[in-house]
Order: C-alpha cells, then sequence, then structure tokens
C-alpha cells in the first residue's frame, strides 16, 4: 500500500510539474511573440528573426517536455494495478512465488507449451481435399508475423517494472493452445468453468466464435489473440464456441492457425441434447412474451409427414461434424468428452482432460458439490481469471488495485429454471 501510494504521489507530482512547465514555456513564448509584434523599439530583421526562432524552441520544447511527463505520469499510475494483478495471477503447477513477490520453480515439461508452427507446406493440398466445397472459396487466414505472439504487447511489458515481476511470469493475452469445439447444450460452459478450477488453465468467459464466418470475416487473429485472458507461461489458455464443430471451414480456419492445437469435443445424448436446444428457445419465447412454439411444431412437418431438415436437428447428427474434424486434425489432438457423465460425475471427465492436456491432476472432490435442489454439480469457489484489461487500466485510472481473486460459490443456474418454463408433455414425455 505504502509503494502505490508513493506511486500515486510521484505520478500526481509529475503531472503538476508537466502543467506548470508547460504554462511557464507557454508563456515565455507568447511573451516574445508578443514582443516582437507590440515593440516600439526599433527592431531589425535579423533581431525579429531570432525572437520567433526563440519562440518556436521554447514551444517544442514545452510540447515535448510535456509528453514525456505525462507518458512518465501514465506509466506510474498504471504500473501498480498491473503489477499489483501480475502479483494476483494464479500461477500455474510448478511455479512459486517467494516472500518478495519474485517467481521461482520450473516450468512445466516441453510438451505442455504447444507446437504454434505455421502451416506445414502440405496444408493448401490438404485443405482442398479435406473441404467438401470445393469449388466455393473458403476464407483461411494463415498467421502473420508476430499475429499469435504475446510479446506484442510491448506497452503492457513496459508499464510491469522490472524488480516486481521478471520476463517470464508476466500475464500476456496468448493463442489458445486448446479450444473447446461444442456441441451446443451437452454443458460447455458447466465444463469451462469446471477447468477453470486449474491452476494451469485460463479460460475465456464468453463465446468469441472467431473462426465462424460471422466473425472470421471481421476480425483478424491479433484480434482474437488479444480477446483472450492474460496467462502465464505453463498456463493453457481455453476457448469455447460452440458454432466451430458445426461450421466445418472454422476445423480449417483452426488448423491454419495452430495445426498442433489440443481439441475438446462435448457430446450427450442427441436427443436430451435436442431437448435441451428446445427448452432454450422456448424460454426465450417465453421471455419475451411470443406465442410458445411445441416441439412437434417446430421440428416436425404434418404436411409431409417429416421432420424438419433444421439446423438444430442437423447439430445433434455429430458423425459428420467428426468425419470433417478428423480429416483435418489427427485423432490424438482430439479428446471428446462424455456430457452424460460430466452431470453424473464430473471429475472422471476433468480428469480425462487434464491427462489429454498434459497437467497435473489439481481439481479434486473437494472443488465441488453436488446441488441437490438443482441436480448438478457446482464449484465450491470460484477463482476469477485474470480481469480483463480494460477493468483493469479502468481500476488503474480511478486508484483501486487491490483486485484479488474472486471466492464465491457458483453454480450454473439456467437449468432448473429453462425446463420449470416448458411443459414437458410438449415434448412428449
Ligand atoms: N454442472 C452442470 N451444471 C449445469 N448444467 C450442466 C452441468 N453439467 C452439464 N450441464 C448441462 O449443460 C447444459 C447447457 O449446455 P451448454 O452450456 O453447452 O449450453 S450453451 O450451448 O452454452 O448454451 C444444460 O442443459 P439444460 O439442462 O437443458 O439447461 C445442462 O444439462
Amino acid at each position: 500500500m505504502r509503494h502505490y501510494i508513493r506511486l500515486q504521489v510521484t505520478s500526481l507530482v509529475c503531472l503538476s510539474a508537466a502543467v506548470m512547465l508547460t504554462s511557464a514555456l507557454l508563456a515565455c513564448a507568447l511573451t516574445l511573440l508578443r514582443f516582437a509584434r507590440i515593440s516600439n523599439a526599433p527592431i531589425t530583421m535579423r533581431h525579429y528573426i531570432r525572437l520567433q526562432v526563440t519562440s518556436l524552441v521554447c514551444l517544442s520544447a514545452a510540447v515535448m517536455l510535456t509528453s514525456a511527463l505525462l507518458a512518465c505520469t501514465l506509466t506510474l499510475m498504471f504500473a501498480s494495478p498491473l503489477a499489483e494483478m501480475a502479483r494476483q495471477i494464479r500461477l500455474p503447477v510448478g511455479l512459486d512465488r517467494d516472500e518478495r513477490g519474485s517467481v521461482r520453480g520450473n516450468l512445466l515439461p516441453e510438451d505442455n507449451v504447444y507446437n504454434m508452427a505455421a502451416p506445414s507446406a502440405s496444408w493448401t493440398l490438404h485443405q482442398r481435399e479435406s473441404t467438401a466445397k470445393t469449388n466455393q472459396s473458403v476464407l483461411i487466414r494463415h498467421p502473420k508475423k508476430n499475429d499469435l505472439d504475446p510479446q506484442q504487447a510491448p506497452w503492457m511489458r513496459q508499464l510491469l517494472p522490472s524488480n516486481v515481476t521478471n520476463s517470464y511470469e508476466r500475464p500476456q493475452s496468448r493463442a489458445p493452445q486448446c479450444i473447446l469445439l461444442g456441441f451446443a447444450k451437452c454443458g460447455t460452459s458447466a465444463l469451462l468453468e469446471f477447468l477453470d478450477l486449474h491452476p494451469n488453465m485460463v479460460t475465456l468467459n464468453w463465446e468469441p466464435d472467431y473462426f465462424c464466418d460471422r466473425m472470421y470475416k471481421k476480425y483478424d487473429l491479433k484480434w482474437y489473440v488479444g480477446r483472450m485472458p492474460p496467462s502465464l507461461p505453463g498456463q493453457i489458455t481455453i476457448e469455447k464456441s460452440p458454432c466451430y464443430i458445426v461450421e466445418h471451414d472454422a476445423h480449417l480456419r483452426i488448423h491454419a492457425m495452430n495445426s498442433s492445437i489440443k481439441l475438446l469435443v462435448l457430446v450427450r445424448d442427441p436427443i436430451t441434447r435436442l431437448l435441451s436446444e428446445h427448452a432454450h428457445y422456448a424460454s426465450y419465447q417465453h421471455y419475451w412474451g411470443l406465442p410458445s412454439q411445441s416441439f412437434e411444431d417446430r421440428f416436425y412437418s404434418n404436411r409431409t409427414g417429416r421432420f424438419k431438415t433444421s439446423v438444430i436437428l442437423k447439430v445433434g447428427d455429430y458423425a459428420p461434424h467428426f468425419q470433417h474434424l478428423l480429416k483435418v486434425f489427427p485423432r490424438n489432438q482430439i479428446l471428446i468428452v462424455d456430457g452424460d457423465k460430466l452431470i453424473t460425475n464430473p471429475l472422471s471427465q476433468i480428469s480425462r482432460i487434464e491427462s489429454f492436456l498434459g497437467l497435473p491432476h489439481v481439481i479434486s472432490r473437494d472443488d465441488i458439490y453436488f446441488d441437490r435442489e438443482k441436480s448438478f454439480y457446482c464449484m465450491k469457489e470460484v477463482r476469477s481469471s485474470s480481469p480483463e484489461l480494460a477493468t483493469l487500466l479502468l481500476a488503474g485510472w480511478v486508484g483501486v488495485s487491490i483486485m484479488g481473486p474472486t471466492k464465491t460459490e457458483s453454480c450454473y443456474p439456467r437449468t432448473a429454471s429453462v425446463w420449470q418454463q416448458v411443459n414437458l408433455s410438449d415434448v412428449g414425455r
């Protein structure tokens, strides 16, 4: 706290000095200019030019000094909360902090740092073979130099005082080394929350959908990487976007970003999945006061006596999606997680994921409990991922420096409320 107050006071002193110096230099420049204009004394051309030049030099000096002092002030203001964040960020297993805040210990084995190699030369051919849309163009973006490099936030590095954090413990946004591709309504949100309990995993708590058409056409890789929560080396960044598994171009795009990435795919009994999706839509209709649509109305055509070829139905037809995914990625980079077991025995699936990612088995029975009312396993404690940079900067600006991990009980609340709003007789149960 003392250190923080000292930093804030110093930054304020810098700011005041900047303001005073600028005013003094501006006043000087203006006086000289004015003197040159109104002086009745006979003034030679040489004299006049000298005056003008001196005033211009004064003005430039004022601008330069102000910028330097402002930069200094901002650095001091932001450095403290950033350093605080660096101190509080969860350390991956294998690293420890000593009482002075420095990091000690060995990083995880090499195979945890997945290779971000550029796609192989054979990729273009492979791409043509694997996509069914041979005569359509598919937008694939290969990483450009520095796209995936977390060191590309030099301004953040500079803001971190080197005596507080050493070079490799600085939290940075990194491209995910693992992606949860879907399927929607199979428990993807709950799974990600469970995984966030692991100190070596950092999860993004919203769905960027980056590799799906809608976003991919708008944003580049730098944007995507920049959205990832800050992590330390040895920590695996994970994001989930259920559109990736059903949009086959997304498989190609992910491969183009990182051909050795690890992928998780969560599946569940397709009928339960479908009912869940129906319940989800029904709850929205209910919420917006729209007429409710029965399961049959949504999926079954009385006219043709057949199921409608609905996108929602196609999602649960898992096979074609896996077929395509396996054309793009080798089987050993994909882990299929059982969504039904995730509900009854989450630890069985979490443990498989820990092994798959080469991480120590850390998440245990002590981290979760069964909530009878919700009929789901919940987390005893949520260790929040690192705060988003924007929040951090804002916090720094208003002088809030203490941002510890939040400790709250968390349970995924959606289910019970959703199902209550749906008449199950509608869905033939
Ligand atoms: N632990 C735990 N807590 C709560 N919910 C759990 C859990 N494990 C799995 N599930 C199931 O997750 C279903 C929602 O799936 P998703 O998170 O993939 O939905 S979404 O695609 O993000 O909308 C959700 O489906 P519904 O029950 O239909 O809501 C749950 O059945």
